[in-house]
């Protein structure tokens, strides 16, 4: 199957949990295009898609709420799953935006995930610099590629089931 994962990713965690799904799906036998959220044109070549994004404030990125807004029919006519991250410092409590569940809901995603991110602050922007001198998270990486792994795994095996993708 042709997969499509577009990840949005400001500093380039969430790319990298992106490519690591990308390359377990074409390891399970699957061709597979990464392309940035604006990049998206059609999705006709695509048999499923993984849509991803880092969320800033609360929010997913602005380019992938972007994607579902243009594509929410052909997202929703395709199996989409959909995976965000942010979440830093070891004993980060998760909230699920809500832009998450109105993504979820409008492309047919089902059960989105999370993986906590990474938050390096010497690459961060001066208005970023100015969010976390309030909030004063965890600096570090905190991501798991292995669970990433694990969960690409389970869309490997849901695309391949006799039933498709839930079955
Ligand atoms: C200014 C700022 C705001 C953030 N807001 C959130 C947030 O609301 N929720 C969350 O889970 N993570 C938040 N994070 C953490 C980022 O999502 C995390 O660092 C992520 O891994 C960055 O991914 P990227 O490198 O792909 O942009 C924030 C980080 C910064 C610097």
């Amino acid at each position: 199957m042709r997969i499509l994962v577009s990840v949005a990713s400001r500093h380039g965690a969430t790319q990298e949990i992106g490519t690591v799904v990308a390359e377990v799906l074409a390891e399970a036998g699957h061709e597979v295009d990464e392309i940035e959220p604006d990049d998206v044109g059609t999705l006709a070549p695509y048999a499923a898609v993984v849509l991803g994004s880092s969320v800033y404030n609360g929010r997913l990125a602005a380019s992938l709420r972007e994607l579902v807004d243009r594509q929410e029919g052909a997202l929703s006519a395709r199996p989409v799953w959909l995976f965000w991250s942010g979440p830093v410092g070891e004993d980060a409590t998760p909230q699920e935006p809500d832009d998450v569940r109105d993504a979820a809901r409008r492309t047919g995603a089902v059960a989105p995930r999370c993986f906590p991110g990474r938050l390096r602050p010497s690459e961060l922007g001066i208005d970023e610099r100015a969010v976390v001198a309030r909030i004063d998270p965890e600096p570090g990486d905190f991501r798991d590629l292995d669970d990433v792994r694990g969960w690409a795994g389970t869309i490997a095996e849901q695309l391949l089931s006799p039933r498709g993708p839930g079955g």
